[in-house]
């Protein structure tokens, strides 16, 4: 190296703060200010990503290079952009972010895994009621006996979008949904804050496990092959607003929002999280995006958090009603409060003309535009982006792998909750037998992979079909689990007299909730959509059934149930089905216990466990367990 090339930033070998410093005090304000800016990969270019020095791309939910799009395919569109970027004076590279919330979902053959819904339910509760009481840590073993499965998910997550050349996911969401009329309850792992806690094991899963020697607070993501930056989101307060309207208003006093809403940061800031993304959502009427007292004072200064906080997806625009009604005043309330990235997605250059001319004017301090690159090139940093910022393809056989399938398998088992298990307690219908003459399969989600995917699956809202991606359905997973001799007959919407006249030793009816994201799915009635009811009825009043529910949240079932034998919550679990037919047909029993409560009406909404008027049809933390079967 010449004198003239050797800068400090380059130097691995030098300390972080060095690093950081030497790159800070050489950049202009406009190569800051293109550090802050995250921009969607409809918009991006190499030679925007040089013009402007762009410091992040995303993938919005469904975005992709093209359909079915490869590995390679994936890893050449990133490497693309990031070589417009290491081309300007100073090579920062940029960062790619995508959401991978349930597995790599956006991407064709990739595994995807249960719903955090469902992922809560996996936890072998012991009602011990004990405060939460010294380390957080210690507390919620007795709540998550099985925390290394959602561990080893954001493992094999990581793996399956660093095979697409991706090093940052928007996950995991750490909700606490409150209210399951929200459209995005499905993403929040349980209404108890413990369990959410508990959960986000996935972060050290994803980025690696912090070195006990880490600053506490300072983001950390191993350089090792195959970790990813994650994202908790999203601060603060998503779940719980009125009625769970999406991006609505979250009304509870400070010590409500501490209690329930704050816990799971603690946890995982204290996991090294190298970002944090902010809610669409406003407390007690004011928006989080302008909310400098929790972004700032809370999150920055109290909880010391070090990585980077990024807004939503247009997050800054909806802080005024209507959304982009005046921009420079978003600008300036979003990143004053204290956003350092801007998911702008699209108008990057009205973001980047209007920060610079507030900066430039003292209206914005150049300390809050130098806060926010600094935490954004620490990420950079220290996840080792300098030193390796291009793809390759040695990841790429991870992408859909039998391994992690199996993996998603044994995840959808122990996320099932059985619910009901025949018309008396001594007469159980689960597991039920293999070998049985003539048995019905049927209902909506029977045989439809995108139904029991859910949403945020190869497009953002989902998509119903077996077409859209690589899995195995219910009923697929029904056939090759029986034995040789059953005959298995599907009928998706059979009437009364087809059910009877076939005198089937059994049904299995799969029905549920159509694939829905975000507002999409925000409901306040809860019903399971027709014909789902009427499969119910024609099929449970003729033969004996087990109905398997496949929704985001609980739904209305007091109606049916008196009708149905045996009732599994299967919530969205993915592409492995063969995970629900391994607890149906008893190589395995069910464990999973509800991390939600099953209301009987949704008048009774809002309804947690503890709340004076508690009074549901499931409990919280109710589930039926059996035994394997000996084969
Ligand atoms: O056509 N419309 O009607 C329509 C409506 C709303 C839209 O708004 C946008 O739709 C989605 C389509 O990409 C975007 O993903 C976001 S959502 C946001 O995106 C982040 C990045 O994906 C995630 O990490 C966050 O967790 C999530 O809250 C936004 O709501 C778009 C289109």
């Amino acid at each position: 190296l010449t004198e003239a090339d050797y800068f400090k930033y380059k130097d691995p070998k030098q300390p972080l703060s060095a690093r950081i410093r030497d790159l800070m005090k050489q950049m202009t304000l406009a190569e800051k200010i293109g550090q802050m800016t995250q921009i969607e990969r409809t918009v991006a270019t190499p030679d925007v990503m040089t013009k402007y020095f762009i410091g992040s791309v995303l993938s919005g939910g469904g975005s992709v290079p093209a359909p079915k799009a490869s590995a390679e395919t994936w890893i050449n569109l990133v490497n693309g952009l990031q070589k417009g970027s290491l081309s300007t004076r100073l090579g920062i590279p940029m960062i790619y972010g995508i959401d991978a919330v349930h597995g790599h979902n956006n991407v064709y053959n990739a595994t995807i895994f249960p719903h955090n819904v469902g992922l809560g339910a996996t936890r072998q509760v012991t009602f011990i009621l004990t405060q939460i009481s010294g380390s957080p840590q210690a507390s919620f073993k007795h709540y998550c006996k099985d925390p290394n499965l959602v561990k080893r998910i954001g493992e094999a997550t990581a793996l399956e979008v660093r095979a697409t050349g991706i090093p940052y996911v928007f996950a995991p969401c750490i909700a606490v949904c409150r209210d399951p009329r929200w459209g995005r309850c499905y993403e929040s792992y349980s209404e108890d804050h413990k369990i959410v806690q508990a959960m986000t094991e996935i972060i050290p899963g994803l980025q690696g496990d912090m070195p006990p020697t880490a600053q506490k607070g300072a983001p950390y993501v191993s350089t090792a092959k195959g970790k990813v930056a994650a994202c908790a989101k999203h601060y603060l307060g998503d779940g719980g607003t009125t009625k769970g309207i999406n991006e609505n208003n979250t009304v509870i006093d400070l010590n409500g929002l501490l209690r329930i809403h704050m816990p799971a940061y603690l946890n995982s800031i204290l996991k090294g999280v190298a970002t944090v993304m902010v809610s669409y959502s406003s407390w007690n009427g004011k928006k989080m995006h302008a909310n400098k007292e929790l972004v700032t004072g809370y999150l920055k200064d109290k909880l010391r958090f070090r990585g980077f906080v990024i807004s939503d997806w247009e997050g800054i625009d909806r802080i005024t009603s209507p959304p982009k009604a005046n921009y420079s005043y978003s600008v300036q309330a979003g990143v004053g409060a204290g956003i350092d990235m801007i998911m702008v997605p699209y108008n990057f250059t009205d973001f980047i003309d209007d920060l610079t001319y507030q900066v430039k004017n003292n209206i914005i301090p150049m300390s809050r535009i130098d806060d926010a690159v600094k935490r954004i090139l620490r990420v950079k940093f220290v996840m080792g982006l300098f030193e390796n910022p291009l793809a390759d393809l040695s990841l790429a056989s991870q992408l859909g792998s039998k391994e992690h399938r199996e993996l998603a398998r044994e995840a959808v088992r122990k996320s099932l909750v059985l619910l009901k298990n025949g018309k008396s307690a001594y007469k159980p219908l689960l597991p039920l037998p293999k070998k049985a003459g003539k048995i019905l399969v049927a209902g909506s989600h029977a045989d439809n992979l995108g139904n029991q995917c859910g949403g945020w699956t190869i497009t953002w809202q989902g998509l119903e079909g077996n077409n859209n991606t690589m899995g195995t359905t219910i009923l697929s997973a029904i056939k090759s689990t029986v034995d040789p001799t059953t005959q298995v007959v599907y009928n998706e919407n059979p009437d009364a007299n087809f059910v009877k006249s076939n005198k089937f030793s059994y049904a299995i009816v799969v029905v549920g909730e159509p694939p829905y994201a975000e507002t999409f799915g925000d409901n306040l009635n809860l019903t399971i959509p027709q014909p789902g009811p009427s499969t119910i009825a024609n099929v449970c009043g003729a033969v004996k059934c087990v109905v398997v529910v496949i929704s985001g949240r609980p739904v209305v079932i007091q109606p049916y149930l008196a009708g149905i034998d045996a009732l599994v919550a299967a919530w969205l679990p993915g592409t492995e089905g063969q995970g629900v037919t391994d607890a149906l047909f008893g190589d395995y029993g069910f464990t999973g216990k509800l991390a939600r409560t099953w209301f009987k009406t949704v008048d009774q909404l809002p309804m947690n466990v503890g709340d004076p008027h508690y009074d549901p049809l499931f409990p919280f933390g109710f589930g039926l367990t059996t035994k394997p079967t000996k084969n």
